[in-house]
C-alpha cells in the first residue's frame, strides 16, 4: 500500500484552533489540489477526532474527476475510512452517507451496540488491535479490501501514529499565511512526540499555491 499524508497548517504549524475548530487555511487552488489527490486515491482516511471536530464529507467535488474514475471502472468517489477504536463516530456523520463506501477501523474494545449501530448506518467495521487500533494490521485489512493508494487527511494524532508505525510514504504540507497559535492547538504530528529517532523526510518539491507554500516530502529516504 502507498500512503500519502496531506495537511494544511498555519505558519506556526497548527492544524486548527485550541478549541479544535476548523480553520480555512487552504485557498481555492489548494482545495482543488486536495480534490485531485483524493481522485487519485482508493480511499481517504481521517481519525475520529477529525470526524467529531469537522464532520467532513471526504467526497470528490469535481464532476469531471468523478466521471474519469467511473470510466476507469472505479467508484465515482474513493472509499472513506475513519480510525475509531471504540466507535465514537456519530451515526449521522456525513462520512456515513451513501456517497461512497465507508470503513470504520475499530479495536476489539468497541462495544457490540456501537458496532451494530455503525453497521446499520452503512459502515463496514474492520477490527485490528485490542484497546486502540493497531494501524499496520488495520491497513493490511484495508489492502485486503482492494485499497492500494491511501490518502490521509489528518488529524494530528493519527498522523503521528502513522509516522510512529513507519507507515507513511509521502507527506504534503500546505503552509498557509496565517498564525493560529495556542499551546493546545493541534499540530501536524501530535501524539507523544519523538525524542530519539525522528522520521527522516526528503524534500522533493516546493511550490507557491494561493497565498501559501506547498512542501512535498518523500518519507524515510536519506
Ligand atoms: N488543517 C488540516 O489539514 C486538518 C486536517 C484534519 C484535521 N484537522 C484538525 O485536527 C483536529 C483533529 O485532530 P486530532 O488529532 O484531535 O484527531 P485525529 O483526527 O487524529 O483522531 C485521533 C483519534 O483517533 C483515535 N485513534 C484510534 N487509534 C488510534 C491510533 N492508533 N493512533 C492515534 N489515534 C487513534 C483516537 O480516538 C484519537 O483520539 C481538528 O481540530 C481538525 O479541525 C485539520
Ligand atoms: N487541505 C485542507 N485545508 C484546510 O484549510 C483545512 N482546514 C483542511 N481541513 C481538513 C478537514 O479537517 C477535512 O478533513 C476536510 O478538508 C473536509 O473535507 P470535506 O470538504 O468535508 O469533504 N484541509
Amino acid at each position: 500500500m502507498h500512503v500519502v499524508v496531506n495537511a494544511a497548517v498555519s505558519a506556526d504549524g497548527k492544524l486548527s484552533t485550541r478549541r479544535h475548530e476548523q480553520v480555512r487555511i487552504s485557498g481555492p487552488d489548494d482545495f482543488d489540489r486536495v480534490d485531485r489527490l483524493r481522485a487519485e486515491s482508493d480511499a481517504v482516511l481521517v481519525g475520529v477526532g477529525t470526524v467529531l471536530a469537522d464532520d467532513p464529507h471526504l467526497t470528490l467535488d469535481d464532476p469531471d474527476r468523478r466521471a474519469n474514475r467511473e470510466r476507469r471502472g472505479e467508484e465515482p468517489t474513493p472509499a472513506r475510512v475513519v480510525v475509531d477504536s471504540t466507535g465514537r463516530t456519530p451515526t449521522d456523520a456525513r462520512i456515513l452517507d451513501d456517497a461512497a463506501t465507508t470503513y470504520v477501523l475499530a479495536a476489539e474494545a468497541i462495544a457490540d451496540e456501537r458496532r451494530a449501530a455503525l453497521e446499520s448506518a452503512g459502515a463496514e467495521v474492520l477490527v485490528a488491535g485490542e484497546e486502540r487500533v493497531a494501524l499496520a494490521a488495520a491497513l493490511d485489512a484495508l489492502e485486503d479490501e482492494g485499497i492500494e493508494a491511501l490518502m490521509v487527511e489528518g488529524g494530528g494524532e493519527i498522523i503521528f501514529s502513522l509516522f510512529e508505525a513507519g507507515l507513511v510514504d509521502e507527506l504534503s504540507v500546505y503552509v498557509g499565511s496565517l498564525l493560529i497559535g495556542g499551546r493546545d492547538a493541534p499540530t501536524l504530528a501530535d501524539g507523544e512526540g519523538f525524542v530519539e529517532s525522528f522520521p527522516s523526510l526528503s524534500l522533493r518539491d516546493v511550490s507557491r499555491i494561493d497565498d501559501g507554500v506547498l512542501l512535498r516530502y518523500d518519507v524515510g529516504t536519506e
